[in-house]
C-alpha cells in the first residue's frame, strides 16, 4: 500500500462530516455519503458488499431521521481458511473549530508527523488501516491468508442504534462462517507501546428532569417564592458521587467482581509512565497516585460522570433567568458483574429518595436512556496469540494486555449473540484525543498499524 494513497483516502474520509450525535438532516446526509464512499472502496477491492437499510430513528422530540446503512462486506470464501470479521464505525463525534481546534476538524492536517482531524483515530483511520492491509495483499497479487468480512456502521457514537437487531438477524447468515471478530476502536495506554484489549466497561446513561413549568421565570419577579428546578437538580446531581470519586448510590458496588491477587499482578505487569500519562492528558493530578489504582479505577471499578444540564443558562453574560425546567445528564460506567437493570432501579430509587427530602413541588422524572453491558474476554483464545505474534513481528515488543474504561457496545453483542471470540487491537496512541478537540492519529501508528493488520492475517492463517 502506497502511504501517500493511504493518507489521501484518510483525508477524503475525514472531510465527510459524518456526525451521528447531532440529529440533524445535514449530518445524516453526510453519514449516508460516508457509507456510500466506504462501500465503493470495498467494492473496488473486490469485496461482495451489501448496504443494509436500517430504517429510521424516532427521536424524543417526535422527529424521525433515517439511520445510515450498515455495510456487510466479504472477501474470500475458502472453506479451508479461517474467517476474520472486522468491525468498525465511520460516524464521528461533533467537532467545531470554534471549540478550540487549532485546525479545521474536517481537513486532515499533518503537523510534526501527526494527522489531525475528526475521526482520524476514532475510527476512520483504523478502518482504513484494515482496508489498506487488504489492498497490500492485492497490490502484491498475493492470496489473502484468511477470509475477511467487514461490518461497518454509522451510528456507533449515538449508541449503535438498531445494530443489535441486525447482528441478531444476521447471526446465521453473514456471521455463520465467522471464526474470529476483531475491533480496532480504542487506544494504547502509551505513546509508543502497542496493546491488546480484552475488556471494556459498559455504560448506563441517565437523564433526570426537574420541571416547574415549560417557560422560564424572571428571578426578580419570582426569585424567593419558587422551588427552583435548577436548585433541585444541582442537589440531585450533587448526591451522586463524592469528591474522591466514590459513587453514593446505595448498593451500586454490590455486584462488582472481587479483586484477586492474580488480577493485581496483571496491573503490576503493565508499563504505565504516570508522568507521561499526566502530561499527555494535561491533568495536574488524578484522584489516585499509583499506576495500579489508576488502572483499576479505569477498568474494573464503576465510575459516575456528570455530563451536562439541558435548559440551563450557559451563555456568557448575566441573564437573570430562572429556568422553568432542566434536564441533568449523567452516566455510570459498568464493570463485571454489574447488571444494567439493577443499576437502573438503584439509581432511580436513590434520586427519588433525595428528591423527597427536598419537599419540592416540582416534578422529577428519571430515565435510563442507554444500557450498555460490560465485556471481558478470554485472553488465551487463538486470535489473542495471533495478535501478540503480529505485534512482536511489526513492533519488536510484547504488547500491553489492557482493558478499556470506555464502552464498545458491539463487543458484548458479538460475544452474546454470535458466540465468537472478540479481540480489540487498537492502533492509536494514548494522546490521540478521541472525542476531544485536536483529535489525531500519528502517521507512524497509521502506517505500522496497517502492517500490523497484514501480519495479523498471516498469523491467523498459521494458527487457525
Ligand atoms: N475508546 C473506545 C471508544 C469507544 C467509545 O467512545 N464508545 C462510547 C460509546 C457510548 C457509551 N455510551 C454512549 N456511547 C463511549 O462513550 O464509551
Ligand atoms: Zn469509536
Ligand atoms: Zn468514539
Amino acid at each position: 500500500m502506497d502511504p501517500k494513497l493511504g493518507r489521501m483516502m484518510l483525508k477524503e474520509w475525514v472531510a465527510i462530516e459524518s456526525d451521528s450525535v447531532q440529529p440533524v438532516p445535514r449530518f445524516r446526509r453526510e453519514l449516508f455519503r460516508m457509507m456510500a464512499v466506504a462501500a465503493d472502496t470495498l467494492q473496488r477491492l473486490g469485496a461482495r458488499v451489501t448496504s443494509v437499510d436500517m430504517g429510521s430513528q424516532q427521536l424524543p422530540d417526535g422527529q424521525s431521521l433515517p439511520i445510515p446503512p450498515v455495510i456487510l462486506a466479504e472477501l474470500g470464501n475458502d472453506p479451508t481458511k479461517g474467517t476474520v470479521c472486522f468491525y468498525g464505525h465511520l460516524d464521528v463525534q461533533p467537532a467545531d473549530q470554534g471549540d478550540g481546534w487549532l485546525t479545521d476538524p474536517y481537513v486532515l492536517t499533518e503537523v510534526d508527523g501527526k494527522l489531525y482531524g475528526r475521526g482520524a483515530t476514532d475510527n476512520k483511520g483504523p478502518v482504513l488501516a484494515w482496508i489498506n492491509a487488504v489492498s497490500a495483499f492485492r497490490a502484491l497479487e498475493q492470496d489473502l491468508p484468511v477470509n475477511i468480512k467487514f461490518i461497518i456502521e454509522g451510528m456507533e457514537e449515538a449508541g449503535s442504534v438498531a445494530l443489535e437487531e441486525l447482528v441478531e438477524k444476521e447471526k446465521n447468515r453473514f456471521f455463520s462462517g465467522v471464526d474470529y471478530i476483531v475491533i480496532s476502536d480504542n487506544l494504547w495506554i502509551s505513546q509508543r507501546k502497542p496493546a491488546i484489549t480484552y475488556g471494556t466497561r459498559g455504560n448506563s446513561y441517565f437523564t433526570v428532569e426537574v420541571k416547574c413549568r415549560d417557560q422560564d421565570f424572571h428571578s426578580g419577579t419570582f426569585g424567593g417564592i419558587l422551588h427552583e428546578p435548577m436548585a433541585d437538580l444541582v442537589a440531585l446531581l450533587g448526591s451522586l458521587v463524592d469528591s474522591s470519586g466514590h459513587i453514593l448510590v446505595p448498593g451500586i458496588y454490590d455486584e462488582v467482581a472481587p479483586l484477586t491477587e492474580e488480577e493485581i499482578n496483571t496491573y503490576k505487569a503493565i508499563h504505565l509512565d504516570l508522568e507521561e500519562y499526566r502530561n499527555s492528558s494535561r491533568v495536574e493530578k488524578f484522584l489516585f497516585d499509583t499506576k495500579e489504582e489508576i488502572l483499576m479505577h479505569l477498568w474494573r471499578y464503576p465510575s459516575l460522570s456528570i455530563h451536562g444540564i439541558e435548559g440551563a443558562f450557559d451563555e456568557p453574560g448575566a441573564k437573570t433567568v430562572i429556568p422553568g425546567q432542566v434536564i441533568g445528564k449523567f452516566s455510570i460506567r459498568l464493570v463485571p458483574h454489574m447488571n444494567v437493570s439493577v443499576v437502573e432501579k438503584q439509581v432511580t430509587r436513590h434520586l427519588e429518595d433525595v428528591f423527597s427530602t427536598r419537599n419540592s413541588s416540582n416534578k422529577m422524572v428519571v430515565s435510563m436512556t442507554l444500557g450498555l453491558h460490560p465485556w471481558i474476554a478470554n485472553i488465551n483464545d487463538t486470535q489473542y496469540l495471533a495478535a501478540k505474534r503480529a505485534i512482536r513481528t511489526v513492533f519488536g515488543t510484547e504488547p500491553d494486555m489492557i482493558r478499556d474504561g470506555s464502552t464498545i457496545p458491539i463487543a458484548k453483542m458479538f460475544q452474546e449473540i454470535v458466540h465468537k471470540s472478540v479481540v480489540l487491537i487498537p492502533l492509536g496512541a494514548v494522546d490521540d484525543g478521541e472525542h476531544s478537540q485536536n483529535e489525531k492519529i500519528n502517521r507512524w501508528n497509521y502506517i505500522e498499524g496497517t502492517k500490523l493488520f497484514a501480519a495479523f492475517f498471516l498469523e491467523m492463517a498459521q494458527l487457525h
